[in-house]
């Protein structure tokens, strides 16, 4: 790599922005990309899994779970990845989560979260208490991340499939901490996805910006007062990164930036490039036409919050072992709830122009994510839909089958909530808003389904259960081919040894979670010597 796939278009703007430094940042070009992962901690330990682990392994100094790993060890085909015991991830996108600074029991919302790197840090940190909120705008993709909060164990996880403009009503001061990994132009992958760096339009910048100050604003109203947003992009322009966050701060002026500390090669965000900005400057136009008794109060304003940018962190490729990020971290002292549609000056001079522009935009970068993305294996469709509909859809589900299921499996598994879509069975977390007329995708833990009066576990159930948590179990080595064969969705001998009852009145026979080294991948029945396989077609080993 050299940096000659570069758009020139993007490369003298960086020029322009860099000055001197720009020769070091077209050298980190001729770099090959890092590659990470991130050990999840919902299912093992970092020391356990280094413990056992083969991989050379090198620690990532901002994320306490994440490590480099080389090109070569392809840990997505490896059974472990399909345990769930890590999730592959670039390094520098571990950085915006980490500094969302998530504690156990807090309400927590991932605006867009697909595939769900970020969701299932989070969920990592939560440890199973309070409640994650993970969204995406965009169904297809919303598949991905079904499936790894499923593959990571998540059960205090609810997904949803809805415009941020919707939801903003439906949870207005919820949430403790709330992450906008926002759409972006995607500028700072440009080293790890060419394509992406090929199908790149200047205008990308402007119109993503529109959707990201829109994000903006929303997920204000969202937040509890004394909360905190991470707003957090893979892209260096600007208007997306330092303008957004300043332009946001003017209008917002109970939100302040929490700086944060300039280790591991971050670098604060440029005051100057806000300064500069041509937005701001013809914004400053219409002030001064316009609004003149207020012109300099909003000066003033524009002034501090380019100041506090400082406070927000660039990942820059030249100084960081990692991709390009930006990261701001912004907190609320406000007493009441953000009311939805308070807009600035600032803002709302320009907004109508680039909401409309910004339709256009996302399908052609979405393009490019969707081809990236289809390198993940494919999650059959699962019924969702609103609360409100399931309501009314609703018919009387016998649930004794499933009580008897998991009395008998799993007898000490505490489960607050159920919520029922059809036939379909969730653990639900408490206490959670009025999601009627909003899309609701998972709303919990996936536990199974009741049909023709016979309860099937799912795979979330399994994947989310630790294997002492299972009254009967079948526990394979990685060592022996069987681990791998299980995998594959073949039928296995199993001697009657093999498989392990909770108490002696229990039969071997039925439903059993079968784990590889200790950690679960899956169900099987188990009758006279064989296991049947239950592993899902879409999740196996190819
Ligand atoms: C940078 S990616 C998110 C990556 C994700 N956070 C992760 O760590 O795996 C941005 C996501 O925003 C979604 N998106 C775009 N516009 C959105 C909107 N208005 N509301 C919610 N999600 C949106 C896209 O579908 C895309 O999945």
């Amino acid at each position: 790599m050299t940096g000659s796939h570069l758009p020139k278009a993007f490369t003298d703007k960086l020029e322009r922005l860099l000055g001197d430094e720009y020769e070091a940042f077209l050298a980190s070009y001729h770099h090959s990309r890092l590659y990470g992962l991130r050990i999840n901690t919902l299912k093992c330990s970092v020391d356990s899994f280094l413990a056992m682990s083969s991989m050379e392994l090198e620690p990532i100094a901002w994320a306490p779970t994440g490590f480099y790993y080389r090109e070569e060890a392809r840990p997505g085909k490896h059974p472990y990845y399909h345990a769930g015991l890590y999730y592959i991830q670039e390094p520098s996108a571990m950085a915006p989560a980490e500094l969302l600074d998530v504690r156990p029991g807090e309400r927590v919302l991932d605006l867009c979260a697909a595939p769900g790197g970020k969701s299932t840090q989070i969920a990592a940190k939560l440890q199973g208490q309070g409640l994650l909120v993970t969204n995406d705008i965009h169904s297809d993709r919303v598949k991905a991340l079904v499936k790894n909060i499923e593959l990571c164990g998540v059960r205090n996880a609810v997904v949803l499939n809805e415009q941020p403009e919707k939801l903003q009503h439906a949870c207005r001061g919820y949430f403790d901490k709330i992450l906008i990994d926002a759409p972006c132009s995607g500028e700072g992958m440009f080293r790890k996805e060419e394509d992406m760096a090929k199908a790149w339009q200047p205008d990308w910048v402007v119109r993503y910006a529109g959707m990201q100050r829109e994000l903006l604003r929303q997920a204000a109203v969202m937040l509890k007062p004394g909360g905190r947003i991470v707003y957090s992009t893979c892209t260096f322009s600007p208007e997306e990164n330092e303008e957004m966050i300043a332009e946001f701060l003017t209008d917002h002026p109970q939100f302040h930036v929490l700086p944060v500390a300039m280790r591991y090669g971050f670098r604060p965000g440029r005051p100057d490039w806000v300064e500069g900005s041509e937005r701001l400057q013809e914004n400053e136009a219409k002030h001064g036409e316009s609004l003149d008794a207020d012109a300099a109060s909003w000066h003033q304003a524009v002034r501090e919050a380019a100041e506090e940018v400082k406070g927000t962190a660039r990942l820059w490729p030249h100084h960081v072992p990692g991709e390009g990020h930006y990261v701001a971290v912004l907190v609320y002292s406000g007493s009441d709830p953000v009311q939805a549609g308070e807009a600035g000056a600032v803002g709302s001079a320009m907004q109508a122009d680039e909401a409309a522009l910004s339709v256009k935009a996302e399908p052609e970068r979405e393009r490019e994510l969707e081809k990236i993305n289809r390198k993940q294996p494919k999650l059959k469709k699962q019924r969702g839909g609103s609360s409100k509909q399931a309501a009314e859809k609703q018919p009387t589900l016998d649930l004794q089958p499933f009580y008897d299921f998991m009395r008998e499996m799993v007898p000490e598994l505490h489960i607050p909530h159920l919520t029922l879509h059809g036939e379909h069975i969730y653990a639900s977390p408490e206490g959670l808003p009025d999601f009627s007329g909003i899309r609701v995708i998972r709303p919990g833990w996936y536990l199974g389904s009741v049909r023709k009066q016979r309860f099937e576990p799912s795979h979330a159930l399994a994947m989310g259960l630790k294997l002492e948590e299972a009254a009967r179990s079948v526990s394979l080595s990685l060592a022996e081919p069987a681990a791998l064969r299980y995998l594959k969705g073949e039928t296995l001998e199993v001697p009657v040894e093999q498989v392990r009852c909770a108490s002696e009145d229990m039969k071997p026979k039925g439903y059993g979670l079968v784990a590889i080294d200790g950690f679960p991948v899956g169900w099987g029945k188990w009758m006279d010597g064989i296991l049947k396989n239950e592993y899902p077609a879409g999740w196996r080993w190819t």
